[in-house]
């Protein structure tokens, strides 16, 4: 497993590193604990129905499926440690950030959206996220961001809409790029995110190049129950660094889970992967004043509204034991908050709310919270019964509340704000921040070319009067981004032909797009 350069590849070394650390083999049971008779090993052998080794295999074996997540089905996974490197005392009481050095332990999932899980780490234009659980003495903090700094959109309706325009046809099956491109110019609110994601800034080198962004404005607040707003970003310390298309395409052709590879590799190299958790903060006083929509996550805050508030490392130096035992059976969810960080006020994140713990029910069944992954320092609850693992179920304690047995009681926090901010959203559409982007954060002419070459990539296969649409709503963010793409809409159209068919496959140009 040495590559070209001495370098171990831990990964296909796993199971050897596992007959190392055991040196003889334990004995075979059934689940329920029997020893298993050699000659039960094989079914041909014997009457099936009174094999308990064949009942308990074949039990597990057509059952061991449960549903994939919606959204991120596809992910690497570890553990690690949060460490506090500046003090925040000031924005917020939450006891993890509570003094310098402080560590607190973490687990972490990076993965990849709008693709099934046997799909390539660096398929193109897809979102790809990173969701860190803190267990805290407070209880788990969870932090979910996407590898861009703005969402598709703030109506959370558009979450069914987008993932079913951007999954699979109904009849077809195939993934559709005429639902792709009519779900974007029907929604243009989302054109600015997916400028994003079609970007060097949507496809990573690997998820250690990867940033991540929670985008909602959370309101922090001190021990002194003064607040602000404040933005997490989960920074790579190795920096942002992203493939090339034809690095993409190079690393699918051979491996498929590349960004997976590459963290358990550096993981068992201890060339432990590391982020930076800041904050931008907003102070509340001047909320009502501000001339943009603080809690708009399809937008960015202008720059000079801000401070830049450094808070700590994350850094990963575990693999998962058991992939389908931690990373499959993580539950994260955006209403894992900690005393000291309250809730954002608008629809997107209490849409949030609703659904993760709605998904994680029917992925994981009710007690999700109760998967060892998900277990919490501390928890006491007059929750009981459900699906296992029920754990003590509680054990003898009282089961409702209030009650005068001493039970559980709940938190009293003066310092945590009582009203909940009220805001008005509205559907505006602001085209001018695509503009931005495309005008100044895709400076050169190779970061909009290769922009342009995505979007050519996935509505090659639109109707005319689709691509049309799509170039008005070029139009209207910059002339320059319509030309380019009607430009290199028309080459391709000319010089590339995809086969649809068998007999289009031509032997001397395997790659329709290598002469485009
Ligand atoms: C209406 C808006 C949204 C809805 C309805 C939604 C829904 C979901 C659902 C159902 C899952 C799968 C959960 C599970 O089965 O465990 C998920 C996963 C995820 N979502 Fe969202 N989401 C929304 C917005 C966002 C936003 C704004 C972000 C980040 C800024 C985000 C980041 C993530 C991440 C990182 C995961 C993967 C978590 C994991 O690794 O287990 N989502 N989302």
């Amino acid at each position: 497993f040495n590559t070209s350069d001495g370098n171990v590849d831990n990964v296909s070394f796993q199971l050897y590193s596992y007959r190392e650390k055991t040196p003889k083999p334990a004995l075979l049971t059934a689940s329920s604990g029997q020893p298993i008779y050699d000659v039960d090993t094989d079914a041909l052998d014997g009457d099936l129905l009174i094999n308990q080794y064949f009942l308990d295999s074949i039990d597990s074996a057509v059952n061991a499926r449960i549903p994939a997540r919606e959204a991120f089905a596809k992910a690497a996974a570890a553990h690690g440690y949060f460490i506090v490197t500046n003090d925040v005392t000031k924005y917020t009481k939450a006891k993890l950030f509570e003094k310098v050095g402080k560590k607190t332990k973490i687990f972490a999932r990076l993965g990849i959206s709008q693709v099934f899980k046997g799909q390539s780490d660096t398929t193109l234009a897809a979102a790809r996220g990173m969701a860190v659980k803190f267990y805290t003495e407070q209880g788990n903090l969870d932090l979910l961001g996407v590898n861009v700094p703005v969402y598709f959109y703030k109506n959370p309706l558009l979450f069914k809409e987008l993932f079913h325009s951007f999954g699979p046809n109904p009849k077809t099956s195939i993934q559709d790029p005429n639902a792709i491109i009519d779900f974007i110019v029907q929604n243009p609110v989302t054109l600015h995110s997916l400028l994003w994601f079609f970007s060097e800034y949507g496809l990573p080198k690997g998820y250690r190049h990867m940033n991540a962004f929670p985008i909602h404005s959370f309101q922090l607040y001190n021990e002194k129950g003064q607040s602000y707003f404040a933005r997490f970003k989960i920074l790579s310390e190795l920096g942002y660094e992203s493939l090339s298309l034809d690095q993409a395409a190079a690393i699918s052709s051979y491996d498929f889970n590349f960004f997976t590879r590459d963290l358990y590799n550096s993981i068992e190299r201890k060339n432990y992967p590391t982020w930076s958790l800041e904050m931008d903060v907003l102070n509340v006083f001047g909320i009502k004043n501000l001339h943009f929509d603080p809690f708009d996550v399809t937008r960015l805050w202008p720059n000079g509204t801000y401070t830049t508030v450094p808070i700590g490392k994350i850094i990963l130096d575990r693999n998962v034991e058991n992939y389908f035992a931690e990373a499959e059976q993580a539950a994260f969810n955006p209403i894992n908050l900690v005393p000291g960080i309250k809730n954002p006020p608008e629809k997107l994140y209490m849409a949030r709310t609703f659904a993760y713990s709605s998904a994680q029910k029917n992925r994981l069944g009710s007690n999700y919270n109760k998967i060892p992954i998900n277990c919490p320092m501390y928890a006491e609850t007059y929750n009981r019964d459900g699906d296992p693992p029920v754990l003590d179920n509680g054990g003898d304690a009282v089961n409702y509340y209030p009650n005068s047995f001493n039970g559980p009681v709940p938190y009293y926090d003066p310092a945590r704000p009582r009203q909940q901010f009220k805001i008005v959203e509205t559907n505006e559409v602001h085209l001018e921040d695509s503009r931005k982007f495309y005008q100044d954060v895709l400076a050169l002419d190779d970061q909009k070319q290769r922009l342009v070459d995505n979007f050519v990539r996935a509505s090659l296969r639109v109707k005319h009067s689709l691509q049309e649409k799509l170039l008005n709503l070029f139009q209207k963010v910059d002339p320059d981004l319509a030309a380019r793409y009607e430009k290199t809409l028309d080459k391709i159209k000319k010089n590339v032909k995809l086969p649809n068919v068998v007999e289009d496959l031509d032997d001397d140009n395997l790659n329709p797009f290598s002469n485009a």
